[in-house]
């Protein structure tokens, strides 16, 4: 077993042969009144870990659904403070795993954001803006804790750097499928599943998939190749529109899949 709580989810829900979904929500999207009821729809939808968005200013690497999503939670008020402490009072068995920028993490303090984290059964974070090189900054606050730093790897990172960043990966690693911004895509590149496999028989961590991935056609497409997609622009849009119904199907779809 893997000695954070999120790997073993992952790993859990592929060794009954399927393939893990991770579902991404912008945190106080529709208030932060649905947070948790949110989350309680996932975990029973059959998500593998949820990974919650903190809505933020300037948003470099989120398409339009996403901004968008993130400038309605701006309104209402929501901050990093106010999503933190909505996720304490209340826990969850699944795990969570926060998808912030840096600066709202500096601005908290990196030890009092990591503290919170553990008190809000947040198992992992996602920094988009936060390069390998420097993750040290974040990783030193994070030892002895289970929480994992994942790393992004894009397409067109160099062979070394992404065997550098795959062998060091924690909870898993999450292969960007596309160039560019999150987004709502129609096709991914012909070379995509060699790189797939590629990061596959370089990490020691899942391999999820992100980007991109918004029908239940697309999910399925992507589980024989690795261990599970992160869904974000389509399950946003969904809870927005309030269909439920759309949020399971596409959780369902790699369901059940064969895999090797
Ligand atoms: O929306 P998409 O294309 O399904 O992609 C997932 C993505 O939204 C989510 O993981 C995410 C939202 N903002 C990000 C910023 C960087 C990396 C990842 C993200």
């Amino acid at each position: 077993m893997s000695k954070f709580t999120l790997t073993a989810s992952i790993l859990k829900r592929n060794a009954e042969g399927q393939s893990a979904f991770v579902p991404y929500m912008m945190a106080g999207d529709g208030g932060l009144d649905v947070l948790h009821e949110r989350i309680s729809f996932l975990e029973e939808a059959g998500a593998d870990a949820i990974e919650i968005g903190i809505p933020f200013s300037d948003p470099v690497a989120d398409g339009e659904v996403i901004q968008e999503a993130g400038s309605r939670a701006l309104r209402s008020g929501v901050t990093l403070r106010k999503v933190m402490s909505e996720l304490q009072a209340q826990t969850h068995s699944i795990p969570l795993v926060v998808m912030t920028y840096l600066n709202p993490v500096l601005a908290y303090g990196l030890s009092d954001f990591v503290a919170d984290c553990e008190g809000a059964g947040v198992k992992g974070l996602i920094i988009p803006d936060l390069p390998y090189e420097e993750s040290g900054l974040l990783s030193d606050v994070l030892v002895g804790k289970d929480i994992a730093l994942v790393p992004l790897i894009s397409l067109t990172s160099s062979a070394e750097r992404i065997e550098k960043i795959a062998r060091t990966a924690e909870g898993f690693v999450y292969a960007v499928t596309v160039n560019g911004i999150t987004g709502v895509r129609s096709g991914f590149g012909s070379d995509l599943m060699d790189h797939l496999t590629n990061l596959k028989r370089l990490s020691n961590v899942p391999v999820l998939a992100g980007f991109g991935i918004s029908t239940p056609e697309q999910v399925r497409d992507f589980s024989p190749v690795v261990d599970g997609v992160i869904v974000g622009s389509a399950i946003v849009t969904a809870f927005h529109e309030g269909d439920l119904e759309k949020v399971k199907s596409l959780i369902q779809a790699g369901r059940p899949a064969v895999r090797q």
